[in-house]
């Protein structure tokens, strides 16, 4: 089967995507310094809860570059405030853990959060973070190592499961399904000229969507044990997610 090549307007896309994937990459030093300091030794409950409150805030920075990447791809600013919003809210969490996946250091088995700042399983376990849901996001992280995306397959993968028609409470069913629709093929394009001999790489990544799904569902879980142990989260982290 012959291997395609990328429409013009489709490669302009593929280099808007990668961009605007890496401008909002890190957050700024700046802002990197005002986040509470994570504190490993002295009394220990209050250690938990700096590194609790490093985390959170952490989690901000990454809520805000996310947020700015989400507005910037392209149709997201055609889909109604209203959607905007429903999507916003269901796919934060997700592309979250994909830029994770992204940032996971397979030697170390920790992500790179801060540009340098490396975080394992056991620093999520001491910031508080429950196993239930510390395990799984490991795990994607090490199934997501495994399919070895580059940066512009991230990037599209982020911008189809930002556009996933069937988030609860969207009105322009079609409108979202049809921009989801524009990246599926463009992934589709894209995959197939850079594993042109691996004709699963294609369902393989666009299954990722359902692993996200589930990592959803277990950061509600940890939303509402936060609940149980009276841990509040910060305002915008409380808007996106709280119950
Ligand atoms: C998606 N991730 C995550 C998001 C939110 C939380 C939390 O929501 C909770 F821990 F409660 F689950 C909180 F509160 F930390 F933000 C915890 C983890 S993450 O591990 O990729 C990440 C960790 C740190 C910074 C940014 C992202």
């Amino acid at each position: 089967e012959p291997i395609p090549t990328l429409t013009s307007h489709q490669r302009n896309l593929v280099e808007m995507l990668q961009a605007n994937e890496s401008r909002f990459q890190w957050p700024t030093q700046e802002n990197v310094a005002k986040v509470t300091p994570w504190v490993d030794s002295g009394d220990e409950h209050r250690c938990r809860a700096s590194r609790f409150a490093h985390f959170t805030e952490l989690a901000i920075l990454i809520v805000q570059l996310v947020v700015e990447f989400t507005k910037q791809l392209p149709g997201f600013m055609s889909v109604s405030r209203e959607d905007q919003i429903v999507l916003l809210k269901a796919c934060t969490i997700e592309v979250m853990l994909l830029r994770a996946a992204k940032q996971f250091d397979k030697k170390s088995k920790a992500i790179n959060f801060l540009n340098g700042k490396f975080y394992d399983r056991s620093s999520f376990y001491r910031a508080g973070i429950q196993v239930e849901f510390v395990d799984p996001i490991f795990d994607f992280c090490h199934s997501m190592a495994k399919l070895g995306l580059d940066e512009a397959e991230y990037a599209l993968l982020a911008a189809i499961n930002t556009f996933s028609a069937d988030r609860p409470n969207i009105k322009d069913i079609e409108k979202v399904e049809a921009l989801q629709d524009s990246y599926v093929e463009l992934l589709r394009v894209y995959l197939k000229i850079h594993h042109p001999s691996d004709p699963l790489m294609f369902p393989r990544t666009l299954m990722k969507l359902v692993e996200l799904r589930s990592l959803n569902n277990y950061h509600s879980e940890q939303m509402f044990a936060l609940k149980v142990q009276d841990k509040q989260l910060p305002p915008l982290l409380a808007e996106i997610w709280d119950m």
